[in-house]
């Protein structure tokens, strides 16, 4: 394997809270994802390629070595599994929490207590179905890719799991946080065997990456 590296970033939060972190393993990336269409971006440094996929797609290039590391959210390494993928560090960044939601005066504490059956919308279907097993509640879950939020005011679901950070998307849709699943962060994700093949080479951007973060 050559000692060429590629790492695979999404668009957007993860890519702007990742620069500071390259930055100090002295990779800076010289070409702007924002305005450019190109997915291969090329780095000050010859031997190291960023490409740009979708947030959760991130594990699965990694998995199958079509990167050689990644960053994403814990969100979306649990729906994945994480075949495939070393996991050294919790990089820290992109810190949101899994919630649940329902409309305001939906009264959610009875509904539980009274047994019934809540259709849930989600796009985040392993977690969700392991939080309501765990609590012992029989739920309808309904997979969505995006604006999870709507859902209950449309009369699709009683109840949404997505993600909260400032609580504003909750707010403009008339929408009430109920339950705290976890704290979300996004880490570092590595191909076991680039880890292996590469390590020569990853070592001091993992520690670099380690260091950052750790400020
Ligand atoms: N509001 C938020 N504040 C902070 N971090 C967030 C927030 N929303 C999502 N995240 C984290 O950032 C990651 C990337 O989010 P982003 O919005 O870029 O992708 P996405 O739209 O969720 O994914 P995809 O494009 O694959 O559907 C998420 O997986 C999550 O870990
Ligand atoms: O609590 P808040 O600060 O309002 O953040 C929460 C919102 O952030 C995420 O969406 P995002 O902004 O990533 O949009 P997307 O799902 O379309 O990518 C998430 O899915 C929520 O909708």
């Amino acid at each position: 394997m050559s000692q060429k590296l590629t790492l695979a970033l999404s668009k957007g939060r993860i890519f702007e809270e990742t620069l500071p972190l390259l930055k100090a393993a002295g990779i800076v990336v010289t070409e702007d994802p924002e305005t450019s269409r190109k997915l291969i971006l090329a780095t000050n440094d010859p031997l190291v390629n960023v490409i740009i996929v979708r947030a959760s797609d991130v594990p699965t290039y990694v998995q199958y070595g079509a990167a050689d590391f990644g960053v994403a959210g814990k969100d979306v390494l649990l729906e994945h599994g994480g075949e495939g993928l070393y996991q050294p560090i919790d990089l820290d960044i992109a810190k949101c929490r899994m919630s649940v939601a329902v409309q305001a005066g939906f009264d959610y504490a009875s509904a539980i207590r009274q047994g019934a059956r809540l259709r849930v919308a989600t796009k985040y279907l392993l977690t969700a179905r392991e939080h309501f097993a765990a609590k012992g509640m029989h739920v309808d879950l309904i997979k969505l890719y995006g604006s999870m939020e709507l859902a209950p005011l449309v009369g699709l679901a009683d109840a949404i799991v997505d993600l909260v950070s400032t609580g504003g998307t909750l707010r403009a849709n008339n929408l009430v946080e109920v339950e705290h699943i976890m704290d979300i962060s996004s880490r570092l994700v590595v191909n076991q065997a680039a880890l292996k093949l590469k390590r020569e080479r990853l070592q001091p951007i993992l520690e670099a990456f380690e260091k950052a973060a750790i400020q």
